[in-house]
């Protein structure tokens, strides 16, 4: 039976959420362990058309980038990437469903016309895609991002380890762009602190001068200053401070809040492994669904 298959990996921000939607640079981290995978098979009919969720808009875009909008195609996804926890599960399933009709039609597809069409998927989702978790997915390193300016590869060799722990809540990600939004020019001196802080890091990480512990836990500092202004954006929650706390008070040099916010996931920045366990340990105390341990 004629098969398409389409594969996408997740991803994870260090810094730069909101304030990338703003123009200020991004830092991001592909999760090349934690994918998802879509097969798209003929069938008597195609019942998804009408459907607003990401999914079917990504494949109904990709059918009708092709001209195929009345093909009879079914689908099914296989995903390691929890759905609203900020690892890019919205872009991620866009650029699988999209592989997946491509692959299916046995038409050429490049990594711009697939970013092209995911972005359009994804107004569906959040209204104003930076693009950044697009990008990301798509990515085999970490990336510094500017909306509409482009990325460049960036070479973290920390010999570190981010913990991302998922609160087990829904993050909306539309919704807390739309708090950033409301609070109109109230946010604009956090989106600038932002901005700043990103700058910083990236300063840190093509320093030369310094040890790699030293690296760490001044990219640490920097990742909870950039929570406290994620806080003064209203996108953090009860469960998150108490993650970003409880991980810091057990060795973190810093921890965040990552991806869209009000819920989703929080990472802390680990110089070793040992750290890396007392904090996982204590996040799953407080009520961690699932821990992701990733070497950066
Ligand atoms: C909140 C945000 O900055 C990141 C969502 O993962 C939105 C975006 O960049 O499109």
């Amino acid at each position: 039976m004629k098969k398409g298959i389409g594969k996408s990996h997740s991803k994870i921000i260090l810094i730069g959420e909101h304030s990338v939607v703003y123009g200020y640079p991004a830092i991001a981290i592909p999760l090349k362990k934690i994918g998802i995978e879509c097969i798209v098979e003929e069938a008597k009919s195609s019942y998804f058309h009408n459907k607003t969720d990401t999914l079917s808009v990504a494949l109904f875009t990709a059918l009708k980038y092709l001209k195929k909008e009345n093909a009879k195609i079914k689908y099914k996804v296989t995903s390691q990437i929890p759905p609203k926890r900020g690892m890019g599960s919205s872009a991620a399933v866009s650029i699988a469903a999209i592989r997946a009709v491509f692959d299916y039609f046995e038409e050429n597809l490049d990594d711009e016309l697939l970013e092209k069409l995911v972005h359009a998927a994804e107004i569906v989702a959040h209204k104003t895609p930076s693009g950044l978790d697009a990008k990301t997915c798509l990515s085999d390193k970490a990336i510094k991002f500017i909306k509409n300016k482009g990325f460049s590869y960036i070479d973290l060799n920390l010999g570190a380890y981010l913990v991302i722990a998922d609160t087990g809540i829904y993050g909306n990600t539309g919704e807390a762009i739309q708090n950033v939004k409301n609070l109109g020019s109230k946010a604009d001196i956090s989106l600038k602190k932002l901005g700043k802080l990103t700058d910083e890091i990236i300063k840190i990480l093509t320093e030369n001068i310094e040890s790699k512990e030293e690296k760490v836990d001044k990219i640490g500092k920097i990742m909870t200053k950039a929570n406290t202004e994620l806080g003064n954006l209203n996108i953090t929650i009860e469960k998150t401070d108490l993650f970003v706390k409880t991980a810091i008070e057990n060795g973190a040099s810093g921890a965040k809040i990552s991806g869209g916010g009000l819920g989703g996931c929080v990472i802390a920045l680990a110089k070793n492994l040992k750290i890396v366990e007392k904090i996982k340990d204590e996040l799953l105390k407080c009520g961690a669904e699932n821990i992701w341990v990733e070497k950066i």
